[in-house]
């Protein structure tokens, strides 16, 4: 499926890394270098602009090498693009580390999914089918 895309990143397309990748990467750009303090957060933009077609999302999600190595996570993981948002993607990043983390122009900084997504109507009901699980939850399984 082809996706369009404006790219006024100054970088290469995302891509996928390997054959079977689910995501691909995303780079920061930024006409300076970055420097994100302990706790701070920063919509950092990409350059890229996209249309999804209808039925379609992006999730914006953490890259783990980033998130283990430097505790560099997303704040609202994952970040959702809806198929009818035209402006610029932004990554909302955050450093979950005691050390600043500093990000460059052309830094893979988070991925991208490309997702279908439902679209629902409700039906408001009185009761809900019964289940064997009911209204539990929040780790009751196997307790005695
Ligand atoms: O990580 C993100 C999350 C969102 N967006 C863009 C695309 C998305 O379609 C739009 C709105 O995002 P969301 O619905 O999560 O934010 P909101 O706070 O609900 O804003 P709005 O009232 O504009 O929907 O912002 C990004 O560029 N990056
Ligand atoms: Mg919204």
């Amino acid at each position: 499926m082809e996706i369009k895309i404006i790219n006024k990143s100054g970088h290469a397309l995302p891509q996928y890394e390997t054959a079977h990748a689910a995501g691909m990467d995303l780079r920061a750009s930024v006409s300076e270098e970055i420097n994100l303090k302990p706790l701070q957060r920063m919509l950092v933009p990409t350059g890229l602009y996209i249309e999804l077609p209808v039925g379609y999302e992006a999730q914006i999600r953490p890259r783990s090498g980033l998130a283990y190595k430097h505790g560099i996570s997303i704040v609202n993981s994952p970040g959702t693009i809806d198929a009818d948002y035209r402006g610029e993607l932004k990554v909302l990043l955050v450093n979950l580390s005691d050390t600043d983390f500093k990000i460059n122009n052309g830094d893979r900084i988070a991925q991208m999914v490309i997702a279908k997504h439902e679209t629902v109507s409700w039906q408001p009901v009185e009761e809900l089918t019964e289940t064997s699980r009911g209204e539990g939850g929040y780790g009751h399984t196997g307790k005695a």
